[in-house]
């Protein structure tokens, strides 16, 4: 029995009766399936808490899984507080990060090395290209993309090679299975997993090596996991073999027979989640999990919770109105007692120009009433959404973070450093070797590049081996000289390696002695500057990351992998959401749908409302709208008081601007939810779009002169809402181009002798952009763009 004192009690101060009941619960499997904002994810916090508090368990017995990097440092945040001390032990992580963390220890039962190389889908997609070619395949029709999302879904539902093949129906079906068994074979001769290995790799560890299983369910008293309704075959299987010793079915045809001789598991399962929000379908995802968790469990204990305290009634009686239009779904009802508060809006707008001014607009009216711009977001379903609505946000000067689009970790430059790294520390990785070998350019060819891989292969060994003698590969003498320059640096690499250099250092050596960092710096290229910006930034990150694991205690991860082990896991698992930051209170929040779970904003924006923009024409012609339409209900229960949702009667998206009807899930909003305006945005009516407020607070100017006053017209006359303030582009402009420039300012309308009139939207240093009636948006020269006020 728990003991409870007035501490532990403590914890319960704040929580209505059901989440008490959720977070007290004895033990054995407990399911919280609950609406959005309904408190799910902060019973889960309480349940860690309480877990300790009361004795039962110590931290390091506990393990919680979450979506993302960033909700597990949240969530160990959280309970960090209620605590009041260090969570150190705790293991609170992604799927694949405490499978990293186990298959780091026990890799080499599995005939990987503990150095094993964790690729990222575009490392993966590489060396699927280089097996598809090798088998002949039709790279057109079988794209490395497509084949792996194939080779993925059988990952996911932990079907192997010879399980994969049995249910192969036709060319198609067989020619991926080839590729699976060719890619799998080129993983483990590369010491690789991919992110899907990371948890079938796991699985097949317990179920062959029923003693590490047994280690690992004594290790983790108690397992804890969030957003429950996401999860996989291959997840639900972990999450088994964790807590239970009676194996349940994933499917009719039963892949998985009992496990024989076994203690009985301690069956501390406790997942929370919605199926409502279920929306990684298409990454395998089985809904499933959540709706049969009381068949797998009879036992359960099930709790619901139904007040919301996230948003406000108006709000979810629109969320709750259109998610009732999915059949398959458990039926629900939110409440709050939050008041009404706002309706929400839906507005029309002639286009997507119009669509970003007039968000824009909103955005400056909240700030003007004291909102915060941290708790804004807008919202949409593909990041291709977002470049109108960033036009728009840096004309107006408001700071705004885009999360998602490419990550740090993914630029070019940034990968091939960590490729040195990872080719330093894992030799085998011939992708890595493969990417650097001719990076910088060093005159090493893709034939020279492609005898040394089969070369290595022929021996048996990696690629650093056959480098001393290059020759015996068959190389030209022009080949073998190059390949003889690099083996040089190399050397001096691994000698920094092997002597314990700190990252840092060796990113820094990397940078100097391949000569990567002189090359960018004689660059004339501007790009080339922002790519030597990104490799400081690395260096920086690596610098921190030295500081910090030098004054951090050991423990067992610590004990068991080498720092640059450790560095190039961290980065190869953080994925696009994990950017996200604390939403620092100057900047709006861009994301897609899919980043947003989990997260909550006072005004949501939900932009790009039309069919075939969301819903997606893809789920449209897939017969997938249920899943978009939960993705809809994600968004929408982001919104604790303001929530706007807009559509383009013209956008172009991927091409000329074409026209577009409003999306369905629009219609299906309960009219009572919406304000008075809303149903004319579904007829015929656009939303009057004002000349951006932000033309008049703000001034671009671009050629001579300089100061604070442009010829022909003041500050004043241009009726400057901000009086003091000359914004940056102004500034920048004010010492531009060349003295034949035109003064310009943001939101003037000009006359171009080409493309006709316009509107100017953004003024830089040396680049004017206009947005032209007949032509759209252009980039200018500022010094040669003749443009005529009008
Ligand atoms: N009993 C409560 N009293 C006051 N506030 C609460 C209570 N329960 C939850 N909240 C607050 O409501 C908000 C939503 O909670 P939480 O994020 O845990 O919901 P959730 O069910 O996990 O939502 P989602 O489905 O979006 O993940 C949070 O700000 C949380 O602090
Ligand atoms: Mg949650």
């Amino acid at each position: 029995m728990p003991s409870v004192d007035a501490y532990a009690a403590e914890l319960l101060e704040g929580l209505n009766e059901p989440q008490r009941e959720a977070v007290t619960h004895e033990g054995g499997p407990l399911l919280v399936i609950a609406g959005a904002g309904s408190g799910k994810t902060r019973v889960l916090t309480h349940r860690v808490a309480w877990l300790v508090r009361t004795g039962q368990v110590g931290l390091g017995e506990i393990l919680a899984v979450t979506f993302t990097n960033k909700a597990a440092a949240e969530l160990r945040h959280r309970v960090g507080d209620l605590l009041g001390r260090s969570t150190r032990g705790l293991w609170v992580s992604t799927f694949h990060s405490s499978c990293a963390r186990i298959l780091r220890v026990e890799a080499e039962r599995l005939g990987y090395s503990r150095q094993f190389t964790i690729y990222d889908s575009d490392d993966a997609k590489r060396l699927l290209k280089r097996v598809l070619d090798s088998q002949g395949a039709d790279t057109k029709r079988f794209t490395p993309g497509s084949v792996h999302n194939r080779i993925s879904d059988h990952k996911n539902r932990l079907r192997s090679v010879e399980q994969a093949a049995e249910q192969a129906a036709g060319f198609y079906d067989r020619t991926v299975v080839d590729a699976y068994r060719g890619y799998q074979q080129a993983l483990v001769a590369n010491n690789a997993m991919d992110f899907d290995d990371l948890m079938g790799r796991t699985v097949d560890l317990f179920e062959r090596f029923p003693e590490v299983r047994e280690r690992y369910r004594n290790a983790f008293k108690h397992v804890l996991v969030d957003e429950y309704q996401d999860t996989n075959p291959a997840q639900y299987r972990f999450l088994q073999l964790l807590c239970m010793d009676d194996p349940m079915h994933l499917d009719p045809d039963d892949e998985f027979g009992p496990l024989a001789g076994e203690e009985p598991g301690h069956r501390n399962l406790m997942v929370v989640g919605d199926d409502a929000q279920s929306i990684y379908g298409f990454r395998s995802a089985d809904i499933r999990n959540i709706l049969d968790f009381e068949d797998d469990f009879p036992d359960a204990k099930v709790v619901r919770l139904e007040q919301n305290y996230r948003s406000t009634q108006h709000i979810l009686d629109a969320a709750n109105g259109l998610i009732e239009h999915n059949a398959n779904q458990r039926k629900k009802h939110l409440w709050t007692d939050l008041g009404a508060g706002d309706p929400v809006r839906v507005r029309a707008l002639p286009d997507d120009h119009a669509e970003s001014r007039w968000v824009v607009a909103e955005i400056e009216r909240l700030a003007g009433e004291g909102a915060p711009l941290g708790e804004m977001a807008v919202l949409y379903r593909t990041n291709a959404l977002s470049r109108a609505i960033e036009t728009a946000l840096t004309g107006a000067e408001l700071g705004y973070q885009v999360i998602g689009g490419v990550r740090f970790f993914d630029r070019a430059e940034v990968k091939d450093v960590l490729a040195y790294l990872a080719w330093l520390l894992n030799p085998a990785n011939t992708v890595a070797f493969a990417r650097i070998v001719n990076r910088p350019k060093r005159g090493i060819g893709d034939t020279t590049v492609g005898r040394l891989l089969a070369h290595a292969s022929t021996l048996g060994v990696t690629p650093l081996q056959v480098l001393d003698d290059p020759a015996a590969a068959g190389l030209k003498t022009a080949a073998i000289r190059s390949v003889g320059a690099f083996a040089e640096q190399v050397h001096e690499l691994r000698e920094a390696v092997l002597a314990g250099s700190t990252i840092a250092d060796l990113v820094e050596a990397i940078l100097r002695v391949t000569g990567y960092r002189a090359e960018l710096e004689a660059s004339n290229d501007p790009q080339d500057e922002g790519r030597l910006e990104n490799l400081e930034q690395l260096h920086a990150y690596a610098d921190e990351f030295d500081h910090e694991d030098a004054s951090a205690e050991p423990d067992d991860e610590r004990a068991s992998l080498r720092p640059l082990d450790r560095f190039l896991q961290q980065t190869a698992l953080l994925s696009d959401a994990d950017q996200k930051g604390d939403h620092p209170d100057g900047t709006v929040t861009l994301m897609t749908l899919h980043n947003a779970k989990g997260l909550e904003f006072d005004s949501v924006f939900l932009i790009g409302c039309e069919d075939g923009v969301f819903p997606h024409s893809r789920a449209i012609d897939a017969g997938e709208l249920e899943e978009e339409r939960r993705l809809a209900y994600v968004g929408l229960t982001r919104a604790r008081r303001h929530l706007s949702l807009t559509w383009a009667r013209r956008r172009g998206l991927y091409g000329p601007p074409q026209s577009q009807v409003p999306s369905r899930f629009l219609r299906e909003l309960p009219v009572e939810a919406l304000d008075e305006s809303s149903p004319e945005a579904l007829s015929g009516g656009v939303q009057a779009v004002p000349r951006p407020r932000y033309d008049a607070g703000r001034i671009g100017r671009v050629g001579g002169g300089g100061g604070g006053s442009t010829s022909g017209r003041t500050l004043a006359e241009l009726g400057l809402r901000r009086g003091s303030e000359l914004g940056s582009a102004g500034r920048a402009a004010a010492g531009g181009a060349g003295d034949e420039a035109p003064d310009v300012v943001v939101g003037q309308r000009v006359r171009h002798g080409k493309f006709g009139e316009g509107d100017v939207v953004t003024v830089d240093d040396n680049v004017i952009v206009v947005d032209f009636d007949e032509h759209g948006e252009r980039r200018l020269i500022a010094g040669f763009a003749r443009l005529e006020p009008v």
